[in-house]
């Protein structure tokens, strides 16, 4: 299972998840969140991590051109889409970046929010649910209704997103199973600022559910 910590801001915090067992370290681009890392911090960030590690770069309605030069220059693996973006968007930034995972999160509203899903199935390589905020765009630590979620069976990975954390990973994965999880706000003290205790404990939990 792959198991991606969000919205890390600091080197020390980024190589500690590293070492602790996740499998992928997620950066928001995003100017408006108070996550938000440039790429100089992403460099700080990276550069004492093994190769092993995905490099996921979070935007929202980004022009593909911008994305593709913050590619260019980071060791970003993969790109993921938190906005309103079209699969006709998605299939222009596949042109533009045909070696990079491109990941489009989906903000579940209702039912109807994710079976809409299927019109990325061929413009994207892994979907990610997350919980829709009237507000924000992600890390809201809201939950999905995991219980309706039970049926979304897509024909390509996805990750499970939203209020995840050590309390209720357990309930999560023996309800769902995602081919990955996503967490930020329930492993943080505050925006950006990741509890490496609490990290600890999520991997610690997640052990008998890795092989999935
Ligand atoms: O986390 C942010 O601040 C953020 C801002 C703008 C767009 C996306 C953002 N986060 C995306 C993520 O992948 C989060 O990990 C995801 O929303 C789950 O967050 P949480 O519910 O806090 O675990």
């Amino acid at each position: 299972m792959r198991i991606k910590i969000c919205g890390i801001t600091q080197p020390d915090q980024g190589q500690a998840i590293a070492n602790l067992g996740a499998t992928a370290l997620g950066f928001i681009l995003v100017p408006s969140s108070p996550r938000y890392v440039n790429i100089e911090q992403i460099h700080a960030i990276t550069a004492a991590i093994p190769d092993k590690i995905d490099f996921i770069g979070v935007f929202a309605d980004e022009q593909p051109e911008i994305i593709q030069q913050i590619i260019i220059k980071t060791p970003l693996t993969s790109v993921q889409l938190h906005g309103m973006e079209s699969p006709e968007y998605c299939q222009r930034l596949r042109q533009l970046l045909p070696d990079q995972e491109i990941i489009k999160a989906l903000r579940i509203k209702d039912r109807e929010s994710w079976q809409k899903s299927a019109i990325y199935f061929n413009s994207v390589d892994t979907l990610l649910l997350d919980a829709y905020h009237p507000q924000l765009l992600g890390g809201t630590g809201h939950t999905l209704d995991w219980q309706a979620l039970a049926s979304f069976l897509p024909p390509l990975p996805w990750f499970l997103a939203g209020g995840l954390n050590p309390d209720n990973i357990g309930e999560a994965l023996t309800r769902l199973h995602p081919q990955g999880i996503d967490v930020s706000s329930g492993v943080e003290r505050s925006p950006g600022d990741k509890d490496l205790k609490k990290v600890a404990l999520l991997l610690e939990r997640l052990q008998k559910f890795r092989d999935q």
